[in-house]
């Protein structure tokens, strides 16, 4: 690890530019801002170098429609591919080195969804990479997509999710037979910093409030110590409104009036944000939509909030848009806000039409095809 645990969030590349009127101003699916700082300087070709980790299952083939419509759309990223399959170091799966040392050097990824054992075999890579790199917020915003037609029109929603501990910690074993622990690691550190990301995010985009969604009722001492750092930190933005709310009422009210949620930042626990942006997600049409950030200080990896889609993976079937979406919000970190808003019209464009869309979307073309028509609109 080498970021420090007590780590005041940089906000270095936010642009003087009212973020407010630019978020409001757009209809689009990703945040239209994306604050967090990015160090990186451009390569001698006067390009920035991306870390790629294409990933299992549909990763890959998502993976390649992204870098087909940056090529198309002349984005100035030079992909610096790496393999994340399992190493064994010292006995234990690990992450090759020359995928951590390109992390590092680059500070910015784009990364496929890595496959998890379930019940047995190696730890989850996903939340290694998370822990490795101090990636402390993860960033979920889900948004309705004009003229993509479900139940819901009306879904605007941003979730940060603590990252690195809570109910993902890993701490497990077996005390006797047939009886289990896991244990539930909270630090205020941990809490302060994902708790000051979701205040700044949410003064920086207007948002203007933040729900700490919690389970402190029952979990007195883990939820209490997150919910205590969420109502200190608010006491540092006088300027942002601060409520909190019960996890299981926050998933009655998200499907009964999504719009409840249009004008906040929900910041919770891990797990709590895991199934939480599912169900968002389910709101606007599927996993095939939804993007996300991990943030760090000294790096950050953005991925798709869903997984390998085993089922339709190597049929050129998946939804790249995901993904596309979740590298949209890396072009935003990265200031490259002309790039970000051509490929998300272009995108959205092509949805909207309705005419080339994939299975999960309800149409019947292929990844390739769709992929195809967002370059023709580009
Ligand atoms: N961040 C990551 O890398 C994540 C990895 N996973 C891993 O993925 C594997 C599979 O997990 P599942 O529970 O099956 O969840 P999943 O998210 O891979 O799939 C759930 C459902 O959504 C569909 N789906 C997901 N992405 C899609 C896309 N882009 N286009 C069209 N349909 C899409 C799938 O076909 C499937 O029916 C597991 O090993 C899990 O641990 C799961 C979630 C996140
Ligand atoms: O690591 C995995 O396989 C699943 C991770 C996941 O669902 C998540 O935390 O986003």
């Amino acid at each position: 690890m080498f970021a420090t645990q007590r780590t005041a969030v940089a906000f270095k590349g936010l642009k003087a530019l009212s973020a407010k009127t630019a978020m409001r101003s757009m209809a689009s699916q990703a945040a239209s801002t994306m604050p967090g700082a990015f160090n990186a300087k451009k390569n001698a070709n006067g390009n920035y170098t991306v870390t790629l980790i294409p990933g299992d299952g549909i990763g890959p083939e998502i993976s390649e429609s992204v870098v087909k419509i940056y090529k198309a759309a002349g984005v100035p990223i030079e992909w610096e591919p790496v393999s994340v399959t399992p190493v064994l170091k010292n006995g234990k799966v690990a992450i090759p080195d020359e995928a951590l040392h390109s992390v590092k050097k680059n500070t910015v990824a784009l990364k496929g969804p890595l496959a998890t054992p379930v019940g047995k075999g190696h730890v989850s890579l996903n939340l290694t990479l998370r822990r490795t790199f101090n990636l402390y917020a993860n960033v979920r915003p889900c948004k309705s997509v004009v003229g993509f037609k479900t139940p819901y029109d009306n879904v605007d929603t941003v979730l940060i999710r603590e990252n690195t501990e809570g109910e993902y910690s890993g701490i497990e074993h077996e005390v006797v037979d047939g009886v289990v622990q896991s244990i539930k690691l909270i630090t205020k550190d941990a809490s302060d910093r994902c708790a000051r990301y979701a205040f700044n995010y949410a003064k920086e985009t207007g948002r203007n409030r933040v729900t700490a969604v919690h389970k402190a009722n029952i979990m007195k001492l883990s939820d209490g110590l997150f919910l205590a750092s969420c109502q200190e930190v608010a006491r540092e933005f006088p300027e942002v409104k601060f409520d909190d709310l019960l996890l299981d009422r926050a998933c009655l009210q998200i499907v009964q009036d999504p719009s409840i949620y249009a004008d906040t930042v929900m910041v919770m626990p891990n797990l709590y944000g895991d199934i939480l942006s599912d169900m968002s997600a389910g709101l606007i049409g599927g996993l095939g939509l939804t993007p996300s950030g991990n943030i760090g200080r000294d790096a950050s990896i953005f991925e798709a909030v869903h997984g390998t889609a085993p089922d339709i993976a190597g049929q050129d079937k998946a939804n790249p848009t995901a993904l596309l979406f979740s590298s949209v919000l890396m072009l935003r970190h990265m200031n490259l806000n002309n790039f970000a808003d051509q490929i998300e019209k272009a995108t959205l464009k092509v949805i909207a039409d309705g005419k080339v869309l994939t299975g999960d979307l309800g149409g019947r073309s292929t990844n390739t095809e769709f992929t195809n028509a967002i370059i023709a609109e580009l």
